[in-house]
């Protein structure tokens, strides 16, 4: 069964059309990357999943429960789905550790002493064990970025959305984010990533999805399509950033 079903959504901004029928199953286990253009729709496909855009028409399935705006246990179906953004948005005033340990507390309720633990678990996860004391302005963005995977782990989720994690960083703390990535892939994380990276795209992920124009324009075995762009669009789009 698929752990994230996505069947026919649309969505609008005013009379932009931004996702014009998209379908895509994710199995547990799965590494998806959605790779395209900017402005083809990938961090909005990326935002409904987890429900942060709504859609316009359409299903989005988590789990076998329908995703629907304004449910009220939206908030549950939120938590099974973790996501990572390009700004780590730690909060500044928190030691690393104290930011990955706020939504186990207060989301789930769960005591100081359990989400230290969790989040301890987490932070050693990602290699950061010892900076767990540490406040985010004392860390390297590559750090920071780990330690937003980490708060995302800590939460349990199903499927890990990341969104362009690696856009901010600096080239040469790059890799170091996408070892972690790379690690939880391999330890059998359900991951749909949109990414600039295609390497990381080519080598690691199950399944690649091309966005074009609010479609997806071509899916399937990264590997493959690498060599073998079934399409001109996908073809020129490989070219443009190799
Ligand atoms: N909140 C919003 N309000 C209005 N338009 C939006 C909003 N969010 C995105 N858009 C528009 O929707 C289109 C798709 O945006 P989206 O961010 O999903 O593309 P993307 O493929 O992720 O691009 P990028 O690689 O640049 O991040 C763009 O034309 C964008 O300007």
């Amino acid at each position: 069964m698929s752990l994230v079903s996505i069947n026919e959504i649309h969505k609008h901004f005013g009379d932009l059309h931004v996702l014009k029928g998209i379908t895509m199953d994710v199995r547990e286990g799965d590494v998806v990357t959605i790779i395209g253009r900017s402005g083809s729709g990938k961090s909005t496909l990326l935002r409904t999943i987890n429900g942060l855009e709504g859609i316009d028409d359409g299903a989005i399935h988590v789990d076998g429960t329908e995703l629907v705006a304004g449910q009220k246990d939206l908030r549950a179906l939120r938590l099974k789905v973790g996501m990572v953004f390009q700004q780590f948005n730690l909060f500044p005033h928190l030691k690393a550790g104290e930011n990955v340990m706020l939504a186990l507390k207060v989301v789930k309720g769960i005591s100081k002493a359990e989400a230290r633990e969790m989040a301890m678990a987490a932070m050693t996860k990602v290699g950061l064990a010892e900076k767990f004391d540490a406040y985010p302005d004392q860390l390297s963005g590559g750090q920071q970025q780990r330690v937003a995977i980490a708060r995302a782990l800590a939460m349990s989720p199903k499927v890990l959305l990341c969104d362009e994690v690696t856009s901010a960083l600096d080239p040469e703390l790059v890799n170091e984010v996408l070892n972690v990535v790379r690690q939880l892939a391999d330890e059998g994380m359900t991951l749909i990533m949109v990414t600039h990276e295609m390497r990381f795209a080519r080598d690691v992920s199950d399944k690649l999805v091309f966005m074009h124009e609010g479609r997806v324009h071509e899916s399937g075995d990264p590997k493959h399509l690498f060599v073998n762009p079934g399409t001109p669009e996908l073809s020129a789009f490989i070219q443009s950033v190799s």
